[in-house]
C-alpha cells in the first residue's frame, strides 16, 4: 500500500460542502475513507462488469475492515448503459436493498456509472446520499465532481437527468493503472479542456507532461486530476446550477461534441472524450473563422492533440453526414435558450467565452466545410 496521503480538495457549496480526495492506495481504504457515510453493515455498489472483474476483491477488503459488506449490481459497460432501462434496474435494486433517504450507495466505475448512479440516487424516495469512486481518467477529472447526473434518451445526451451532488469523492490514482490506452486518452481531454478554458499555464503544462501522463508517470497523473479538480472545484462552487454562464464553461468543445455523439449514436466509434477532443478542436477553428482567434491557436491545440495520438480533426471519424445534420442534433443541446445557442468560443488559448450571437446556419456551413476539407 502507498503510503502517499491524499490531496483533498473541497467543492464548497453553501451548506453542502463536500471533499475529493486524490491520491494513490485510496480503494484499499474505501470503508475508512467513507466513515460514518456508511450508517449500515450492507453497503450497496454499483458497477460496470470490466471495473468489477478488475477491483471487487478491494472493496470488500477494504469494506470488511470496517465490518461491512459491499452488496453488488454490476451492470454492462459501455455509453449505452446510461438509459432509462439501466436506471430503472438499479432503482429497484435500490429499492430491494432498503436504501433509505440518509444513506449512501457508491458508484465505483467511470462517468456512466457515475452519471446513472447519481442519477438514480437523486431521485430515489427523493434523493439518498451517494459516494463517487472514480475509476477512470475522465470520471476523476470531471464527472464525479459537481453534481450533475443523467441518462441518455434517443433524443440526445443528458437529456433527463437532475443536479445531485455526492457526499464524498474518492479517486484512486492507481486504478488508471488498468484503464485501456484509448480510455485514458478519452478522460486526457477533458484535462486538456481546463487549460483552454482560463489557465493558459496548465495548458502549456499540458504540453509539457501529457506524453509523460499517458504513458503511466504516476506524478503526472496525480497532479493532473489534483489540478482538474480544483479547477472544476472552483467553477462549481460559483454557478452550480449553471445559472450564471461560468458552468457553461465546462461545456467547452461539448455543443460539437454531443453532436457527434449523436450521429455515431452513442457507441464505441466514439467516445465521450473522444468528441469533447475533437470539438475543442472545432470550436477553436470556429473562432478563427469569426476573428476571435489566431489561427496558430487553434493549430496548437490541434497538435497537442496529435501529439498525444489523438483525433483532432472531424474528417477522422468518416462522417457521411453534412454540417446541416450535426447542427440539427445541436438544437437539442440543454443551453438553447428561446431559440438561440449559445456558444462556448475562444479568444485564445485560456481565454474561453460564452458567445450569444451565433447563428446556426452558420455553424451549419462550417461544419460542412471541416467535414470536406
Ligand atoms: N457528470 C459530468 O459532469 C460528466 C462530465 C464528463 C463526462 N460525463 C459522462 O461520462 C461518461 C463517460 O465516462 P467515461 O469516459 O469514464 O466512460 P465509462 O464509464 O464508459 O468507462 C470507460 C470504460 O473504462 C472501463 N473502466 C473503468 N474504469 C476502469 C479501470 N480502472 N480499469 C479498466 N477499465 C476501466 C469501463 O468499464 C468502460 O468500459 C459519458 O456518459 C459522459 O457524458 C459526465
Ligand atoms: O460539469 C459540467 O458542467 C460539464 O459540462 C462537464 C462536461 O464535461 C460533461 O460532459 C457534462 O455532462 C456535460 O453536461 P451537459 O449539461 O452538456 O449534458
Ligand atoms: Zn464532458
Amino acid at each position: 500500500m502507498s503510503v502517499t496521503e491524499p490531496a483533498t480538495i473541497p467543492v464548497a457549496l453553501s451548506g453542502r460542502s463536500y471533499e475529493v480526495r486524490v491520491g494513490p492506495g485510496l480503494l484499499a481504504r474505501l470503508g475508512a475513507e467513507c466513515g460514518l457515510l456508511l450508517r449500515k453493515d450492507s453497503v450497496p455498489v454499483v458497477t460496470d462488469a470490466n471495473v468489477a472483474a478488475l477491483y471487487t476483491d478491494a472493496v470488500e477488503a477494504s469494506l470488511a475492515a470496517v465490518g461491512k459488506q459491499a452488496r453488488w449490481l454490476v451492470l454492462p459497460a459501455g455509453e449505452k448503459t446510461k438509459d432509462w432501462a439501466h436506471l430503472a434496474q438499479v432503482i429497484d435494486f435500490l429499492l430491494a436493498e432498503g436504501v433509505d433517504r440518509g444513506d449512501h450507495i457508491v458508484a465505483l466505475g467511470g462517468g456512466v456509472i457515475g452519471d446513472l448512479t447519481g442519477f438514480a440516487a437523486a431521485v430515489l424516495k427523493r434523493g439518498c446520499g451517494f459516494v463517487q469512486v472514480p475509476t477512470t481518467l475522465l470520471a476523476q477529472v470531471d464527472s464525479s465532481v459537481g453534481g450533475k447526473t443523467a441518462i441518455n434518451v434517443p433524443m440526445g445526451k443528458n437529456l433527463v437527468g437532475a443536479f445531485h451532488q455526492p457526499g464524498l469523492v474518492l479517486a484512486d490514482t492507481d486504478v488508471l493503472g488498468t484503464l485501456p490506452p484509448r480510455e485514458l486518452r478519452a478522460g486526457y481531454a477533458e484535462v486538456v479542456k481546463y487549460g483552454l478554458i482560463d489557465d493558459a499555464n496548465f495548458f502549456a503544462w499540458c504540453e509539457a507532461k501529457g506524453p509523460a501522463l499517458l504513458a503511466g508517470d504516476a506524478a503526472a497523473r496525480i497532479e493532473a486530476v489534483s489540478r482538474s479538480v480544483a479547477a472544476k472545484a472552483r467553477v462549481v462552487a460559483e454557478d452550480e446550477r449553471e445559472t450564471t454562464g461560468t458552468r457553461a464553461l465546462l461545456n467547452l468543445g461539448h455543443t460539437f461534441g454531443h453532436a457527434l455523439e449523436a450521429e455515431t449514436g452513442y457507441s464505441d466509434t466514439l467516445l465521450h472524450g473522444e468528441a469533447v477532443a475533437i470539438g475543442m478542436v472545432l470550436a477553436a477553428r470556429y473562432s478563427v473563422r469569426r476573428g476571435l482567434m489566431q489561427q496558430a491557436d487553434a493549430d496548437r491545440i490541434a497538435a497537442h492533440f496529435e501529439a498525444c495520438d489523438m483525433k483532432a480533426d472531424v474528417t477522422e471519424l468518416g462522417l457521411s453526414c453534412d454540417g446541416r445534420r450535426l447542427a440539427d442534433h445541436m438544437l437539442h443541446d440543454k443551453k438553447m435558450d428561446a431559440g438561440t445557442l449559445p456558444f462556448l468560443l475562444m479568444r485564445g488559448i485560456g481565454q474561453t467565452f460564452l458567445a450569444k450571437d451565433v447563428a446556426i446556419d452558420d455553424v451549419a456551413a462550417f461544419l460542412d466545410r471541416e467535414l470536406k476539407s
